[in-house]
């Protein structure tokens, strides 16, 4: 047992320094060089945790030294202080410190560290309460950076890689080493060099030893060529957390611009899946409860935080799913009508936008908040195709030609089949395709593309909802992902925050919107004059047509009531109930005794 353990500290031992320490001691009185290198080697070790008594220490021994040489100095101390807690504050983001927690933390320690040198500069360290005030303040302001997560993550990766020598030699990677390190929330990633000869297939093949010597979950351990695509690099990710373990709350907008990528949630990997929409129609796909939604309001949570982008939506489920971001939607469709007449507009909008282009002897629609791009986000398309496959022809001229115009599609269904997404050529012109969980194999397909279950875009394994798979321009091959949650709450605060940053549409397109909508109205007003006029032939015939011809085209004295009898070919009785009827609607009146007229005239 004993035994055991001593092997274990050992094999720790040898982890941690790449050899296992030996004291010998000849008995020449070595014996205090011993501990003090020991004592050396403990304090630079744990340099990080001792990092507020240093601090304290140096502070005090300072003080006292400028106390006697230089007392005068205290007001220089004092705004060095005050100055760098301000610089720390403002600009410390650029120093690492990603949080504004850390910002003011280290702001205030700078001017605390400040402020206290400056007193005992001028007072000395024996004017009461300075010296207590240094233990008390002390231990007060080291206690969060004895608990920040993140340093002791950073301590814990720095102690990591410097046992690395050791692991690359045991695994059979000699000579490679570190170049590079960031710690962030879900583990930390190196950039590392290799030695001569070795290459980044040899370190993939290396995997499980990684995992095994570094002590990580099985899985933990990515390896990827760096950004410069060199041979002989490689990164290194390690995470402490499987990213999608859980539900990933929604960190809030990861753009302020529709020429942004989007960020749609973490991949495995904690890299961010980042698609761009802009000149992109979008396609999500996946069974019911896989997280379509969820991903919608990923999508639209970010658009309504871009100023250049106006939001049309269509929600045939009564508006049960996009509702909520009404007050960011410039416009919102929930029934099949309102959904004809809102494609019906975005084509006349592009159509316009084209000729603009045109007459300008430009190709593209850059959109800014003057000009904004038009994305069109259709929640449960096979709803639309059902409901409304009329609409089939704007949605199709909108897929072809909406890109340089910038105007977009987004379409969510469950199965995108040619039935389903209206026969038209919608779906092959979807350049971001986005596939939740399917049931069947040959869905795989269906939304990501012919071909792409082969090639080992699995999307029928997706375990959880909200996790998919991403195809697009830059991502070609099939990473797991894992869409944000947003939450009920994170979606209204959302739109409170944007409702005021929302833009209109631009000129030109509220213009073709307003002219089509003019020319419907004319056209449905052509299409009553004539449906009334054959209404009017066919009526002519009619004792009541003939009788209300005779009372509008009656002149100012009236008509005898014997010429309408005559005329109408009916009796007294009929004519005079159908006078009383007409007069009891205001619509005929008696000139004099027996003689009628309309009162259309009246009331021109
Ligand atoms: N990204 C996510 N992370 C964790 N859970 C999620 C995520 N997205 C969705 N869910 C969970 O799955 C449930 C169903 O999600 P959602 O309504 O988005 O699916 P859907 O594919 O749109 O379904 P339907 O087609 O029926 O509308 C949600 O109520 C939520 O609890």
């Amino acid at each position: 047992m004993a035994r055991a353990r001593q092997m274990r500290r050992q094999a720790r031992t040898i982890r941690r320094y790449g050899y296992q320490p030996m004291i010998v001691m000849n008995g020449d009185g070595q014996l205090p060089d011993v501990i003090a290198t020991l004592i050396g080697r403990g304090l630079w070790r744990y340099r990080s945790e001792l990092a507020p008594i240093y601090l304290a220490t140096t502070l005090a021994s300072a003080g006292t030294v400028l106390h006697f040489t230089h007392p005068q100095w205290w007001p220089y101390l004092l705004v060095a202080g005050t100055f760098a807690a301000w610089l720390l504050a403002l600009f410390g983001e650029h120093a690492g410190l990603a949080l504004r927690a850390e910002r003011l933390y280290a702001a205030v320690v700078a001017m605390s560290a400040g402020s206290w040198l400056a007193a005992v500069t001028a007072l000395g360290i024996t004017f009461w309460p300075l010296a207590p005030l240094l233990l008390g303040g002390g231990l007060m302001l080291a206690l969060p950076w004895w608990v920040h997560r993140r340093r002791c993550a950073k301590v814990r990766v720095n102690r990591q890689l410097d046992a690395w020598p050791d692991i690359a030699q045991a695994i059979g990677l000699a000579g490679s080493h570190v170049q590079s390190a960031v710690v962030d929330v879900w583990g930390w990633r190196a950039r590392f060099a290799l030695a001569r000869g070795q290459t980044i297939q040899d370190v993939i093949g290396k995997i499980p030893a990684i995992e095994s010597a570094l002590g990580t979950f099985r899985g933990a351990v990515r390896v990827h060529p760096t950004r410069d695509d060199k041979a002989n690099r490689f990164e290194l990710r390690v995470l402490d957390t499987d990213p999608h373990a859980d539900a990933i709350p929604w960190p809030g907008p990861s753009v302020s611009s529709i020429t942004e990528p989007i960020d749609l949630g973490p991949f495995e990997d904690a890299t961010s899946a980042r698609v761009l929409l802009l000149r992109r129609h979008g396609l999500l796909g996946g069974v019911a409860g896989s997280g379509k939604s969820g991903g919608i309001n990923v999508l639209i949570g970010n658009l309504t935080a871009c100023p250049d982008v106006v939001i049309w939506a269509i929600d045939l489920k009564l508006g049960m799913e996009l509702q909520p971001w009404v007050s960011c939607i410039d416009r919102l469709a929930t029934t099949p009508e309102q959904a004809r007449a809102l494609l019906r507009d975005a084509v006349a909008v592009l159509e316009a936008r084209a000729a603009w282009l045109a007459s300008r002897g430009v190709r593209v629609w850059e959109p800014t908040s003057a000009l904004p791009a038009l994305v069109i986000v259709i929640d449960e398309y096979a709803e639309l195709a059902d409901d409304a496959p009329d609409s089939a022809r704007d949605t199709d001229s909108i897929a072809r030609r909406g890109r340089a115009v910038a105007v977009t599609l987004i379409a969510a269904t469950q199965r995108p089949t040619q039935k389903a997404m209206g026969k038209g050529a919608v779906r092959s012109q979807m350049d971001v395709r986005v596939s939740f969980r399917v049931r069947e194999r040959r869905d795989v397909d269906l939304i990501l593309g012919q071909g792409m279950l082969d090639v080992g875009w699995h999307a029928q394994r997706l375990n959880a909802p909200g996790k998919f798979l991403l195809s697009a321009p830059e991502h070609d091959i099939p990473r797991r992902a894992r869409a944000y949650l947003l939450i009920d709450e994170a979606v209204a605060s959302t739109v409170h925050k944007h409702v005021d940053i929302r833009p209109t549409l631009d000129e030109i397109s509220q213009t073709a919107i307003e002219e089509a909508q003019a020319g419907i109205r004319l056209h449905t007003a052509d299409e009553q004059e004539q449906s009334l006029a054959a209404e009017g032939d066919e009526a002519c015939e009619s004792p009541e047509a003939i009788l209300w011809a005779l009372l509008s085209g009656a002149p100012e004295e009236g008509i005898p009531v014997s010429h309408l009898i005559k005329a109408t070919n009916m009796s007294r009785p009929w004519v005079y109930q159908r006078l009383r009827d007409l007069s009891d609607g205001g619509r005929v009146t008696q000139v004099s005794r027996g003689r009628w007229r309309s009162t259309a005239d009246d009331s021109q």
